[in-house]
């Protein structure tokens, strides 16, 4: 069926009908017979793309499963993630990146492109098989032990060369084990000692940053920094990049909003990883995602059950949903953002960096992956309102600026006002 998407202004600027064709690609023709999807007023963005989802399944299909977080993600505007390796088995091999891509396309409402692990069961030790997963049907790219660092220096290495070789890039979950061991779960400073919680200090992340800059550099490889949450770190990207060395950043929704001191409630709802910073780092992660020295918003959806979540702050999971909410928290933190600034770190930039030629622009002849936010909109979050199997949502009684109201994959209206339409 084709589609015509009338009056959205494109980019947040000029106002301009979409044409879909029935094989799901945008045109510049109006098709004939076409369905109406009515974007008056509304901002067209071409889908969402997030470099960091964690689906759960397999193993945690009580958390989350691959058709609940492709829901959460259409919601929320997205038309392509890339699911986590830390599942239970990992993502290690091609066989589990073939499963997690075809319970993908099963799902069918956004592209769930597989991200591998670096080492074998996510040990730290042993590469993964990262030549069979590239050169699989999934086409691995993106490769990340996420959960934990790639902490020996000799495996990093290692796998920075090997991914050299087909254009991939392995993303980094920097922390030194050595300075923020497991128990380490909120910023080590002043709030962490009032609170008594075991520290987990900046520099943490700050010497494995400046550790694989340098490493990508050596191998002439590509390095991405996943969930970037200090100031310090952002100096070592920004150095990095005026050194020519090939390396690109994330930073989450939560980290560009939130802040440590919200901590004092105990409440494990805001325990993540990296834990929250305090009010400087965010105002530097927010300077360097509008200058470009940060280049991609990553959500790092993390589902949990409610039996691994509701516990002592110290025993509880690490980790917060946010495929739902993660456009509207960007416009509420960061709302001076143009919105092609917008298409550029949650769509355009992050394909680029996964590989997914597909998406990312509003090009004709593209398929046609786009969301259609209403930018004046303001929204009450309501845990139970979401459409994730977990309800670790930091967000609930919040209220945010701008909605999602239509997501389209493929040419395909997987959301209409705001309701998945299947
Ligand atoms: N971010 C988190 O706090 N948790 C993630 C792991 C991770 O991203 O490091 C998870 O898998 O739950
Ligand atoms: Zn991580
Ligand atoms: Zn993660």
């Amino acid at each position: 069926m084709s589609l015509v998407i009338t009056g959205a202004s494109v980019l947040g600027e000029k106002t301009q009908d979409l044409y879909v064709d029935d094989a799901g690609l945008l045109v510049d023709e109006p098709p004939l017979g076409a369905e109406v999807l009515d974007a008056d007023g509304l901002v067209a963005l071409p889908g969402l793309v997030d470099l960091h989802t964690h689906l759960r399944e397999p193993g945690r299909e009580d958390a989350e499963t691959i058709l609940t977080g492709s829901r959460a993600a259409a919601v929320g505007g997205y038309t392509a993630v890339l699911a986590m390796a830390n599942t239970s088995p990992a993502t290690d091999t091609a066989e589990a990146a073939l499963r997690v891509l075809d319970l993908g396309r099963e799902a069918g409402l956004v592209d769930v492109q597989p991200v591998g692990a670096v080492t074998k069961g996510l040990a730290g030790e042993e590469l993964a098989e990262l030549g069979l997963m590239a050169r699989s049907r999934a086409k691995v790219r993106v490769f990340s032990d996420d959960g934990k660092c790639v902490h020996d220096a000799r495996v990093m290495r290692r796998a920075l060369e090997y991914v050299k070789a087909f254009g991939g890039v392995v993303s980094q979950h920097a922390q030194d084990p050595s300075l923020a061991g497991p128990t380490a779960c909120c910023h080590e400073g002043e709030v962490s000692g009032r609170l008594g919680l075991p520290g987990w200090p900046g520099i943490a992340e700050e010497v494995i940053v400046a550790r694989d800059v340098m490493l990508a550099r050596h191998t002439g490889s590509r390095v991405h920094i996943a969930h970037v949450s200090t100031a310090g770190s952002v100096e070592v990207v920004r150095w990095a990049k005026g050194q020519g060395i090939d390396v690109t950043a994330e930073v989450t929704p939560h980290h560009l909003l939130l802040t440590t001191d919200l901590l004092e409630g105990y409440d494990p709802t805001f325990k993540v990883n990296p834990p929250l910073r305090p009010g400087e780092d965010v105002e530097a992660l927010r300077a360097a995602l509008t200058d470009g020295t940060i280049d991609a918003v990553a959500t790092d959806h993390a589902p949990h059950a409610r039996h691994d979540k509701e516990h002592a702050f110290v025993d509880a999971a690490f980790g917060m949903i946010g495929l739902e909410t993660a456009l509207a928290v960007v416009r509420t933190a960061v709302p001076d953002l143009a919105w092609t600034d917008v298409a550029r770190v949650m769509s355009s930039t992050p394909a680029r960096i996964a590989g997914l030629t597909d998406h990312g622009s509003l090009e004709v002849g593209t398929p046609a992956h786009v969301v259609l936010v209403d930018p004046s909109a303001s929204v009450t979050v309501d845990r139970a309102d979401s459409v994730s199997l977990s309800r670790n949502n930091p967000w609930h009684g919040r209220s945010l600026t701008s909605r999602v109201v239509h997501t389209v994959h493929a040419g395909r209206v997987t959301v209409r006002d705001g309701a998945l339409t299947s």
